[in-house]
């Protein structure tokens, strides 16, 4: 047996840990520093949303597995993630036992909410360990929690952790170890342990409160002092909209230095290639398939990682929930919740995180709403179209000291916005719910941004960009390219050979329905492969141009060729198209698999194909009459 099949089979037959606790108490940070994995960890509640399993070996030589799960405030499950918790420690899950032993994590500075799970939990009768998690926020704001009082009144271990100090989970493991040999223990029914009312429990709950800890309180003074503005009801929405406004801003102008750098290196490979090598098919593959399209995609990369780089630094802060609160009442007005926030933020990185959030929602029409309308919010692979045709129409320009390109940016994202606010109002009067939950969301304290974790965050995001540029889009570049060079020319012709081409033959059927919102053929060639990704639309229009260019000279570089050969009319048109057009085929089989209906996915590319075409059709044909 080879090393790793040993490790394997030791993995597979080790005792089952479930960390359980309220939602933002540091589960996942445990996790993580316990496994040695990078899952997202970030100060809101409802981050983890799906069971995640990994292992690892005790200092003592003990193989265990771990499971992270979603964050409950009670066994009694109101959500979808809730009760993915429940069914896991129920040992309700087919092919999941229950866990052998329960490690609860608390957060020490909130211990009067977080207690109440502990006691549930506690009647379910498996092994349990108790982490008193954040002391070292506890501690700073001089919480004294007397942890060998609170083991005897719990009858239970009780150790210190702090999940984001290296060594921080050693009480834990020690813990853990002492608990050897682990015999696995049938878990009560859930319904059994429903018998103790809610009162009685928080009448436990304030009695261990009054032994354990002196000066309890789980205020943080200056977290009141910082909402005492942010949540202010005007001077609140203001800094939430100037925030938004300086992030756009921020990516067109730091990005352009680098942009630049990895621009001016791939034209360099291109053009060195090109003088380099035989004319041929095997150069037309490189310069024009691979660099001409999946480097026009590679020059994104900054934006995204800006992008990125706000976007994380708000989760890990804890600002999110409290511009949840902020658009409660706005988003109250189009028959939302204030819940519907974190996952409609999440679609800005990708509509499928996004989706998939919205399980943190507890009313499933409030759900369905949020789900249909997430792919409007602009996710990331949109930002390289709007960022090129910008680039290619929008003079980089100053108007009222901001840069022109940036307001732009910032205007396709807020029409994204309003657009999913108004389809929202729709479904909502449509469906005729009108039942308004009050939003209930914990705020957290604010933390300042784990540097590392923030290091790691954009590293990981750099790495799936990478990873799809030099997979899924490399491979549909090449089949671009391939369907755009074959078959050649014929002798007489007139057109540049792609137009002859099966890619081109293509586009010419497909432009007879894009004609009347100004699409030529060669932008519909790139519609198809945008389908897939939409960041391909970039790389598949690099394709198709540097094929069309009839000169010697070759265009590496898209926008000046894009700016010759559109109008400005077409150019507004595909970024009014790409506000809305019909999602990536992956976002629509997460949205059957998480609605559960087939239904739901074929409606939302039916909706948004319709008010792209409408919004490209107004947009071009508004344009052309202004004389663009
Ligand atoms: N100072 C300090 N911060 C911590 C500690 N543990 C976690 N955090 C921070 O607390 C926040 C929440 O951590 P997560 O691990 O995402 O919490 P979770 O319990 O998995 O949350 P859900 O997945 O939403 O249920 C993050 O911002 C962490 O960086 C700790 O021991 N000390
Ligand atoms: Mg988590």
């Amino acid at each position: 047996m080879g090393v790793t099949e040993k490790v394997a089979q030791a993995v597979a037959h080790a005792p089952m840990i479930a960390l359980l606790g309220n939602p933002n108490c540091g589960k996942t940070a445990l996790f993580n520093r316990l496994t040695g994995s990078r899952q997202k960890v970030a100060n809101y509640a409802g981050v983890t949303i799906e069971r995640k399993e990994g292992h690892f070996t005790s200092p003592q030589g003990h193989p265990y597995r771990v499971l992270d799960l979603p964050g409950a405030y009670s066994l009694s499950a109101h959500t979808p993630d809730e009760a993915i918790t429940r069914d896991v420690v129920g040992g309700l899950r087919a092919n999941d036992g229950s866990p052998d032993v329960v490690v609860c994590v608390v957060d020490a500075t909130n211990l009067r909410l977080n207690l109440r799970l502990v006691l549930e939990i506690q009647r379910l009768g498996l092994p349990m360990v108790l982490c008193l998690n954040m002391v070292d926020v506890a501690k700073k704001r001089g919480i004294e929690i007397d942890t060998a009082k609170l083991a005897q009144e719990l009858h239970m271990t009780v150790v210190e952790t702090v999940a984001v100090q290296s060594g921080g989970e050693k009480g834990l493991l020690r813990a853990l170890d002492e608990m050897w040999p682990i015999v696995p223990v049938k878990p009560q029914p859930l319904a059994a342990i429903d018998t103790v009312s809610v009162e009685d429990t928080q009448r436990e709950v304030r009695r261990i409160l009054a032994a354990v800890t002196k000066n309890y309180h789980n205020t943080d003074e200056l977290t009141e002092k910082i909402d005492n503005v942010v949540l202010h009801p005007v001077v609140g929405p203001v800094i939430l909209a100037v925030l938004m406004f300086l992030i756009f801003q921020a990516v067109f102008t730091w990005a352009a230095v680098p942009m630049d750098m990895i621009s001016a290196g791939v034209e360099g490979v291109g053009q060195m290639l090109s003088t380099h090598m035989a004319e041929g098919v095997l150069r037309s593959l490189l310069v024009e398939g691979i660099i001409g399209g999946v480097g026009m995609v590679l020059v994104f990369l900054p934006q995204i990682l800006i992008l990125f780089f706000f976007i994380l630094i708000l989760e890990d802060c804890g600002y999110l929930p409290r511009a949840a609160f902020l658009l409660d009442r706005l988003m109250g007005g189009v028959g939302l919740s204030g819940r519907a926030f974190i996952p409609l933020l999440s679609s800005f990185a990708c509509a499928i995180p996004g989706v998939m959030a919205a399980r943190t929602i507890q009313n499933p029409r409030d759900r369905l709403v949020t789900i249909m309308i997430a792919p409007l919010m602009t996710c990331s692979a949109r930002l390289p179209v709007y960022a090129l045709v910008i680039a290619a129409f929008i003079p980089e320009r100053e108007v009222w000291g901001v840069s022109l390109q940036g307001l732009i940016l910032f205007c396709l994202y807020f029409a994204g916005i309003i657009s999913a606010m108004g389809v929202a109002w729709f479904m909502k009067r449509t469906t005729g719910s009108k039942a308004k939950q009050a939003l209930m969301m914990e705020l957290p304290s604010y933390h300042f941004p784990n540097l590392r974790n923030l290091a790691i965050g954009l590293w990981e995001r750099a790495k799936i960009f990478l990873m799809r540029v030099g997979t899924l889009i490399l491979t549909l570049m090449v089949l671009l390219w391939a369907l755009s060079s074959f078959p050649g020319a014929p002798a007489n012709a007139t057109h540049p050979p792609i137009y002859y081409s099966i890619a081109g033959m293509l586009g010419r059927a497909l432009e007879v329905i894009f004609a009347p919102i100004g699409f030529g053929w060669e932008i519909c060639i790139a519609l198809v492969p945008g389908m897939a990704a939409r960041e391909v639309a970039v790389g598949a229009l690099g394709t198709v141009y540097a094929l069309s260019q009839t000169g010697d000279e070759l265009a590496t570089s898209l926008t000046p060729v894009l700016a010759s050969s559109w109008s400005l009319a077409t150019a507004l048109s595909l970024l009014a198209w790409y506000v809305f057009a019909p999602q990536c085929l992956s976002t629509l089989s997460v949205v059957r698999r998480e609605t559960g209906h087939a239904r739901y996915a074929f409606m939302m590319a039916g909706y948004m194909f319709a008010l792209a075409y409408a919004a490209s059709f107004i947009t071009y044909h508004v344009a052309r009459s202004l004389g663009a």
